[in-house]
């Protein structure tokens, strides 16, 4: 059996199985290869998969999401050189394994998401959710607010995803954050999008979006202000509010992330945006999410990789806060 956590003190956290013991490409797939949520007693931080793409506006896929991101994150470390931490000895994180949501009908598969991310969010523990298409993040948000009131929200995608419908269907992939702003799930003015790029319906679209309340801080900006630049400019906006991360992995550059469904040429790189969220260490993170990885899109994991390895710093920043709380 390959089971086998790697040794540790009396009463510290469990770690992922010992890649020195049990070979890294063998053993159950879970995060990292960290414990499932029922094999210990109590946890601090979780990981939570949501297949799900029924909202997605072009190409599919994304249900597969969360299997191929734990396949990648296989050969993720127990040290973070950059945030100098030990994520999974500092506290205890665990892998949920999935949330299950109907696939044929969007309005059911928002509620189970929804009772899935509150079962988990009780406490005000934070989740770390792999998707699924952008529509998991307004269950998600609506559990995170039941539990810590409205939030702010750092928004990393290509897209605005504040437009209103699609052949008149309110839950889709393009439209969860104006659905939030609606329903007064974020703060007012502690919301950004952060990689915005590529074209838009009208001029209109940017109008609507700034009256839902967000600020956006543009790809196009990005080589002139760098990493410490769209930190700042993140930091200004959200000041000390509790934050939400929401990563759509087609913020990157489609050369760093293929494998999705509506990529948008002039992206960020992969560790421009490790950068960025690192700057985000000491900001309270009460939950975020990864999506719209779409492994049939993908090659070598390529995008895969990417998104196992932008989880793995936020579960940094959240481990390291929960062991301080
Ligand atoms: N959330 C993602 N990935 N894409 C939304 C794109 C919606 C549109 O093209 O209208
Ligand atoms: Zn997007
Ligand atoms: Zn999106």
């Amino acid at each position: 059996m390959t089971t086998n956590p790697a040794p540790r003190p009396e009463g510290a956290p469990v770690g992922p199985v010992d890649g020195q013991v049990s070979p890294r490409y063998a053993g159950f797939s879970t995060f990292a290869r960290l414990p499932r949520i029922d094999d210990v007693s109590g946890w601090d931080v979780a990981v939570v998969g949501v297949p799900f793409d029924a909202g997605v506006t072009f190409r599919s896929g994304a249900r597969f999401g969360p299997s191929s991101i734990r396949e990648a994150s296989r050969l993720l470390r127990p040290y973070n050189p950059a945030l100098e931490s030990m994520p999974f000895a500092d506290a205890q994180v665990v892998d949920a394994g999935d949330i299950d949501a109907n696939p044929f009908d969007i309005e059911a598969a928002l509620e189970q998401m929804q009772a899935g991310f509150s079962r988990l969010m009780s406490d005000g523990r934070p989740v770390m959710t792999l998707g699924g298409d952008h529509t998991i993040a307004l269950p998600a948000l609506r559990a995170v607010v039941a539990e810590h009131g409205p939030v702010g929200l750092v928004h990393f995608d290509a897209h605005l995803d504040t437009w209103d419908t699609y052949f008149s269907a309110p839950y889709t992939h393009g439209t969860p954050f104006r659905r939030a702003a609606e329903e007064g799930l974020l703060r007012k003015d502690r919301s950004a999008h952060v990689g915005i790029r590529g074209s838009l319906y009208s001029k209109q679209d940017l109008i609507d979006d700034t009256d839902l309340g967000f600020t956006i801080v543009h790809c196009r900006d990005f080589d002139r202000i760098g990493a410490p630049g769209i930190v700042d400019r993140i930091l200004d906006r959200i000041g000390d509010a509790p934050l939400y991360v929401s990563i759509d992995i087609d913020v990157l550059d489609p050369g760093f992330a293929p494998g999705t469904g509506t990529p948008e040429a002039g992206g960020m790189t992969s560790r421009e945006l490790l950068e960025v969220l690192r700057g985000l260490r000491d900001t309270p993170i009460v939950s975020a999410d990864i999506v719209e990885v779409s492994p049939p899109y993908d090659h070598a994991d390529i995008t895969a990789v990417a998104a196992a390895n932008l989880a793995y710093e936020l579960i940094s920043i959240m481990s390291a806060q929960q062991a301080a709380r």
